[in-house]
């Protein structure tokens, strides 16, 4: 959404009259406003040891984030452990989730946060293993920008391609290479070089234009929040910190009003009202909307919170909507912008984070979960990321971490929009319905024309059911029927229906 359209939105939006001229009224906040006041979000990513912890632990601490507690805690834990230039373990400073990790507590990302005197940020610390690729990309469907780490002495390794891939599919578009641990590469700047114009390359290759080197040493605090001019005076590049300044917030959502519906509230007699948190766009009583998957169109008739009516309402809001007109609306279903629609359909491509020791099996069905909404389908990859040389081979099979693109088939409806378009109502976790084990992580890529495969089972993967043709109409409408179409042949009508 650009800045036009966003000030048209918060005009509208302030202009807007409430139709039920009822209860406590709410100046409904413009996007533009929330979205200067949010947090930059980021997440660093890097192999083990390449001095993560130590980097975030020396951003908090030379911008002053550290309580005087926390510092003297640290300057007592690093006694007798300082490293051999008597500065504190800065990575102690992230200590109390690495012991938590330790002890089996499942964090799957920590988040923390701090501030300049321009701007504040939350970073996502997520753990450098491989097997902890599904944290990663979590971190990274919420965050702004990444920042990646290298050892400088090291260079670019499989998994500093591994988190850039995931990174740019998670549809981050802005990358920082930290090239850390520089003083003991002994401040080598053409060392510095060739691993940026490795990494550059890597990252167009995803898509990523925005890309911002730093050489930098974590541990001595050079060119992180202070500059390393006197080591390193061939870098006049920005620091790191600088960069997190001036760096870009994503708006995530550049579709219409979405409400993923997850509840139907009816405390009394009369009232019906959606219950969800607008997953894109605003809305304002008047507005026209449609209850997918049904089509049902139905006006906007009040916006209700926990205690308010409200004159508006934009993404993130957690709202009751309130139709002008009785409409069937169910758990799952999605109201959105008459005139900006999400897609609708039955066959979508996808990308898929396999996350399940068993990888991503073709043929095999699954339960898809995208927000409120659960959905049979059948998912088959076509293509996975060799992560060594960058490029899509053909494949069947995802193994775990693997990364792929995948055919989705449903046995009924389903409603996306493209990841690229919209976070929330592009993604989805695709689940085991035996085990219940969260297989893959997925991004919509759209809608696809090829039927769908459920039409197509073999016949040794359905049930046969003959019926007589007086009773074939009223099966087709049970609820069984519906739910397990495309499994079920239904041979009719029989002769007997003669009787
Ligand atoms: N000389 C030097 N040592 C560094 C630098 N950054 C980190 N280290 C050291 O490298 C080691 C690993 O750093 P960590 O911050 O624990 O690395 P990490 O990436 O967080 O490791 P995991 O938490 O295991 O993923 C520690 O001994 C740090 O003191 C640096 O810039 N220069």
């Amino acid at each position: 959404m650009n800045s036009q359209t966003l000030s048209q939105t918060a005009a509208d939006i302030d202009s807007a009259d409430t139709a039920t001229g009822a209860g406590s009224h709410v100046e409904a906040h413009p996007e533009t406003v929330a979205r200067q006041a949010r947090p930059l979000r980021f997440i660093t990513c890097g192999s083990v040891d390449d001095g993560k912890s130590t980097l975030i632990g020396r951003l908090l601490w030379d911008t002053k984030a550290v309580k005087e507690d926390q510092a003297a805690t640290l300057r007592r834990d690093s006694t007798g452990k300082q490293n051999e230039l008597g500065l504190p373990d800065f990575a102690l400073l992230l200590d109390g989730l690495q012991a938590e990790r330790e002890q089996g507590i499942t964090i799957d990302v920590a988040y923390r946060y701090f501030a300049t005197d321009r701007r504040s940020f939350i970073v996502a610390d997520t753990p450098g293993h491989v097997q902890y690729t599904r944290n990663m990309a979590t971190g990274a469907s919420t965050a702004d920008l990444a920042v990646l780490l290298v050892d400088a002495r090291a260079g670019i390794l499989e998994q500093t391609r591994r988190h850039a891939t995931i990174a740019a599919l998670m549809g981050i578009r802005q990358f920082v290479l930290a090239v850390n641990k520089i003083d003991l590469a002994q401040y080598d700047e053409a060392r510095f070089r060739a691993i940026s114009r490795d990494f550059k390359e890597i990252a167009l290759s995803l898509g990523v234009r925005q890309v911002t080197a730093i050489p930098v040493s974590a541990l001595k605090g050079e060119n992180i929040v202070l500059r390393g001019d006197d080591v390193m005076p061939w870098y006049s590049g920005p620091t790191l910190v600088e960069t997190l300044e001036k760096a870009t917030q994503r708006t995530g959502q550049t579709t219409g009003f979405r409400l993923p519906v997850q509840r139907v509230s009816r405390p009394g007699e009369g009232f019906r009202g959606y219950q969800g948190t607008v997953a894109g766009g605003s809305i304002k009583p008047g507005d026209s909307v449609v209850v997918l998957p049904s089509g049902v169109e139905a006006n906007v008739k009040a916006i209700v919170t926990y205690d308010l009516v409200r004159n508006a309402a934009v993404s993130g809001d957690a709202i009751t909507l309130v139709l002008d007109r009785p409409v069937d609306v169910a758990r799952g279903d999605m109201i959105a912008a008459i005139d900006q629609r999400p897609q609708t359909g039955r066959a979508f491509s996808a990308r898929l984070v396999a996350l399940s020791p068993d990888g991503v099996v073709p043929g095999k069905r699954y339960w898809l979960k995208a927000g409120a909404r659960r959905q049979r389908v059948m998912v088959r990859p076509t293509s996975a990321l060799d992560l060594a040389t960058g490029n899509w081979d053909d494949a069947t099979f995802l193994p775990v971490n693997g990364i792929g693109v995948v055919d989705l088939d449903f046995e009924d409806t389903a409603i996306f929009d493209p990841y690229e378009t919209n976070r929330e109502t592009g993604a989805f976790i695709l689940i085991d319905p035996e085990s219940l084990n969260t297989v893959a992580g997925g991004m919509i890529d759209g809608k696809c024309s090829k039927s769908g495969r459920f039409d197509a089972l073999p016949d040794a993967d359905r049930a046969t059911v003959t019926l007589p043709a007086r009773l074939l109409e009223a099966f087709l409408k049970t609820e069984f029927a519906r739910s397990h179409a495309g499994e079920i042949r239904v041979t009719g009508p029989e002769e007997v229906d003669a009787e």
